[in-house]
């Protein structure tokens, strides 16, 4: 049995990673065409690469079909309950950082805090007859983070990209969003809450705790793990 190697198929998150492996004497490539989402990994034996979207990398790491996975923080506190007893945490990669914020719009003088956000939102069902909308794709760390700081009175609603154009779009009032470099928040006249960070997030390599690591895979994962440092 081959040790399963899952990283994420497309963008920056692949060439990055490639990178981080590639300097540490690890080559990983895509093999075939640009579009053929086969890989291949030279410079270890016994391990295979497995090329998927990095949304879909927790739930194969938690179904046991991959040892190890990469992918960002978020998505895996947001995809597994209780992630811990399903992942462990081997190490940060140092890219892909991004933090998971709540922001409105800038136009909003008056909310700047979690606090004025609550109020905002009591204020605004009084007025609509609906709640405030906060578009986003991470449903579960949102609604904890919500309850943890009072905030009830709001409705999520899915958005799984192009998140910050829910407001302009009038589908949503508020956003909670990966942001990095905060172009894409300043270019749709939005401001990040004061108190609004609700995670910290970068690209880290987690091991399945449930996987099946037979002897061959057990000293593949020792040897591969040796040479990552
Ligand atoms: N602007 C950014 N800068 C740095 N990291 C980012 C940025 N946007 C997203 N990320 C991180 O990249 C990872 C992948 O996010 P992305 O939303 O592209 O994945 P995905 O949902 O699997 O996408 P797809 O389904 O299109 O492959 C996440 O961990 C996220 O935190
Ligand atoms: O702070 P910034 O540097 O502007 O980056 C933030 C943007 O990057 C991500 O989007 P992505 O490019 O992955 O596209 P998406 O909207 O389809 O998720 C994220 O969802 C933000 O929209």
């Amino acid at each position: 049995m081959s040790l399963k190697l899952g990283v994420p198929s497309k963008g920056r998150l692949m060439e990055k990673t490639f990178s981080w492996f590639e300097k540490r004497g690890i080559h990983l490539s895509r093999s075939g065409s640009d579009r053929e989402y086969a890989g291949r990994v030279d410079g270890i034996d016994g391990v295979s690469l497995v090329l998927l979207s990095a949304g879909e990398i927790p739930r194969e790491l938690a179904a046991g079909r991959l040892h190890l996975g990469v992918t960002g923080t978020d998505l895996v506190h947001e995809k597994l309950p209780r992630w811990e007893q399903q992942v462990e945490e081997l190490e940060t990669l140092g890219f892909g950082q991004a933090d998971l914020i709540i922001a409105v719009p800038r136009a909003w003088v008056d909310v700047d805090t979690l606090d004025d956000l609550d109020a905002a939102a009591a204020a605004f069902r009084a007025h609509h007859g609906h709640r405030l909308r906060i578009a986003t794709k991470y449903h579960r760390l949102v609604r904890e983070f919500l309850t943890g700081e009072g905030v009830a009175d709001y409705a999520l609603v899915d958005s799984q990209g192009a998140t910050e154009g829910t407001v302009k779009n009038e589908t949503a009032e508020a956003i909670a969003d990966i942001t990095s470099t905060g172009e894409t928040l300043r270019a749709n006249h939005l401001k990040i809450l004061s108190d609004g960070l609700i995670l910290r997030s970068q690209a880290t390599l987690w091991r399945s705790r449930v996987a099946e690591t037979p002897d061959d895979v057990r000293v593949t994962l020792k040897t591969l793990l040796k040479k990552l440092g």
